[in-house]
């Protein structure tokens, strides 16, 4: 599977500002783009990525989101003495224009059609272009918001016009609303656009009412067009991720895209002085991680807005590494979603779900009401912590958040994320052949004689011959050598996965390990008394009460042969549990025999890397050869292969599903999907 990430800049597109007053925009500087390019160079990660020059975009290339006029008027400009420049600019909304701008906005689109091209054409699997202006809210014929050409919706127009690209999927995880984007494929079913964005009724910058959640496209289109409003500042890493697990990858999934854009604004990070947000750099790490297993991986990053450059700098390092596959930081501690969250959360859902099989059991629409709907004065609210909100502290919260704004807002620097220098260690048994890539793990040392004396004694009977205790003894040297981070993850071939699962849960260091456990079982008793593990399992068992909060069964009537179903369960179940538990080590264990379908077997591997920083070991029955080649190309990086277009999961398993989510999330409020009182 292609493996290299592309990094498309040129330092030409910071030769433009802005020449007059105008306090709107003095925040789009070109230091933007230094700053960030500066720290891809100085962390290392420039060197890593495969350097694609920019290019200058052709008039027809523009041409397929914008009017010939607006091309035509926008081609004067080089040409304008300062008064021009700025009497053309009083045409548009909240941008400026430069006699260099032009030539910057074509080289902003050749950029990122440059990136598609590499994408492609496989001659990179993913990559980011660092370009400015941005684009996301320039459209037909208008410069907006600091953006003159749309470089996504141009690029997205030209995959599917040069690449016959089917499904195109545009994640815009900017703070503002890029309507641009919005109005190009309001009607257009093959181009799913996903935005959240600072709303506050309306009251927020650009202040339109299409920005609200029921804009959900028009026509044919009616459904791709998905809106997450913010109506309170301060939104953190923890509603960010309930967004991603409860709203975008669901319907991302069910879409299944052949290629992803993010429109990679970083203003919805933290000390941003657009966005007021609370969420920290590393989250972009995250984000980016669960997209990576969509489209084969085929994911392009365009720089959109971001103006602390600060967090900026640290975003961009965050979401390149990730896209060069290092492993994702530890998620800070993450709660469930705020209220006000929950609720945009909530709206999107229900007005989707008649367009979603994967919504369709979404809560309905709560009532209208009055005061939800009419454009309230601009209340700067400030963000309400995972606590909930209280209106008094609100307005107290709110104040802080004004006087902050005397002082910088700080946070702590994203930890470096360091990966191992052996990615994948496979323990086989010799007659299996270890796939390219992979080392075949075989500790320093063997076991001593008391050693083989404690693990016969602890886990296996006195007749168990000598090669059980090695096995058991590599098991254990496997785990100690990723637990010290000298390996990222691992595969195992045992005789028996319920002891080794034992074993490991046992002899892990971490304080905490998530068992992810698929097919029958039983899940061993010793493992699900002790408080340290959190066994999630997935079956076809018949719904019944969890045992406790740390045994969570997932039923599915028809077990792993429902796809659609799993990964409802992993997307809205699994990956929001595994987040908030925040394991040290993950475990994923099949039960001899278990039938899970390939395509489904890599996306639970691979999601699963975003926990514990990537040290997940995958235990299958020895004898079970056939998915140690498709398992291991996970391990080592490679995206998983696209499930293709979902339908929609069995009723009865959306059923116990909700039931278990209602019934888990007081302990697990990352699973949360609608505000308190309106259960
Ligand atoms: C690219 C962008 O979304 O960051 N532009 C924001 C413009 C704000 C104007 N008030
Ligand atoms: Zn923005």
């Amino acid at each position: 599977m292609k493996m290299g990430t592309a990094l498309i800049y040129d330092e030409e597109m910071t030769k433009y500002k802005l020449l007059w007053v105008d306090p709107v925009c003095k925040i789009e500087v070109p230091e933007r783009l230094i700053v960030s390019y500066e720290a891809l160079v100085k962390s290392g990660l420039a060197d890593r990525c495969v350097s694609i020059p920019v290019r200058e975009a052709t008039d027809a290339e523009i041409l397929l989101a914008h009017s010939e006029e607006y091309l035509e008027a926008v081609k004067k400009t080089p040409y304008m003495h300062l008064e021009e420049l700025m009497t053309f600019t009083q045409k548009y909304g909240d941008v400026y224009f430069h006699p260099n701008i032009y030539h910057c906005a074509k080289l902003a689109v050749g950029a990122t059609l440059q990136l598609v091209d590499n994408v492609m054409t496989g001659k990179v699997r993913n990559g980011m272009a660092l370009v400015r202006p941005p684009g996301h809210h320039s459209q037909s014929s208008a410069a907006n918001g600091f953006c003159v050409f749309n470089n996504v919706a141009i690029a997205a127009q030209y995959a599917k016009k040069h690449y016959k690209a089917k499904r195109v999927l545009i994640v815009d995880w900017d703070v503002h609303h890029g309507q641009g984007v919005q109005y190009c494929f309001e009607d257009d079913p093959s181009v799913l656009y996903f935005s959240w964005h600072r709303y506050e009724h309306q009251s927020f910058w650009p202040n339109l009412k299409e920005s609200d959640f029921d804009s959900v496209g028009s026509g044919k289109g009616a459904g791709f067009n998905v809106n997450v409003p913010w109506n309170k500042v301060g939104m953190g890493n923890s509603d960010y991720l309930a967004v991603f697990f409860h709203v975008l990858l669901p319907v991302a999934y069910e879409f299944s895209p052949d290629l992803v854009f993010i429109c990679a604004g970083f203003d919805s990070a933290i000390g941003d002085p657009e966005g007021h947000m609370s969420a920290t750099p590393d989250i972009f790490a995250h984000l980016t991680h669960l997209l990576m297993n969509l489209a084969d991986g085929k994911v392009c990053a365009v720089l959109e807005g971001g103006y602390n450059l600060t967090s900026l700098a640290q975003s961009v390092c965050q979401t390149v590494q990730t896209l060069l596959g290092d492993p994702a930081p530890r998620p800070a501690q993450l709660g469930g979603a705020c209220e006000s969250a929950l609720e945009s959360i909530h709206s999107a859902r229900s007005i989707h779900k008649k367009y979603w099989s994967c919504l369709q059991h979404a809560a309905a629409p709560f009532p209208e009401e009055p005061s939800s709907k009419n454009r309230r004065p601009a209340q700067q609210g400030g963000s309400q912590g995972p606590e909930g909100d209280a209106g008094g502290d609100a307005q107290r919260e709110e104040e802080k958040v004004e006087e902050k704004e005397e002082e910088e807002i700080v946070w702590p620097e994203p930890l470096r994320r360091v990966a191992p220098s052996l990615r994948s260690a496979l323990l086989l048994p010799d007659a299996v052949e270890c796939p390219d890539g992979c080392a075949r793990f075989s500790p320093a040392h063997g076991p001593g004689p008391l050693e083989r004396a404690r693990l016969r004694k602890s886990y296996l009977k006195e007749s168990e011959d000598e090669a059980s205790v090695t096995l058991l003894y590599n098991l254990t040297a496997l785990l100690g050598q990723m637990e010290k981070n000298e390996i990222r993850n691992g595969l195992a071939l045992v005789p028996d996965v319920s002891m080794a699962a034992t074993l490991l849960t046992s002899a892990s260091l971490s304080k905490r390990v998530l068992l992810v456990w698929m097919g029958e079982g039983p899940v061993p008793s010793q493992i699900i008394e002790d408080e340290k593990t959190l066994v999630v399992h997935i079956d076809s068992m018949e719904p019944h009460e969890a045992h406790s909060k740390y045994y969570i069964p997932i039923p599915l009537k028809k077990g792993c042969g429902d796809t659609a179903g799993v990964m409802q369960a992993v997307l809205g179940l699994l990956l929001p549990l595994g987040y908030q538990y925040e394991p040290g080590l993950v475990l994923l264990a099949r039960w001899p025999g278990y039938q899970v379908e390939g395509g489904l077997w890599q996306q639970l591997t691979c999601l699963l890397q975003g926990l514990a920083l990537g040290h997940t070991l995958v235990l299958l029955q020895e004898n079970e050869t056939a998915p140690v080649g498709i398992t291991a190309s996970c391990l080592l990086g490679n995206a998983a292969l696209s499930l293709g277009p979902l339908v929609a999961p069995g009723p009865e398993d959306v059923g116990s599903f909700e039931r278990l989510r209602l019934r888990l999330q007081t302990d697990w409020p990352l699973l949360q999907t609608t505000a308190p009182e309106k259960r």
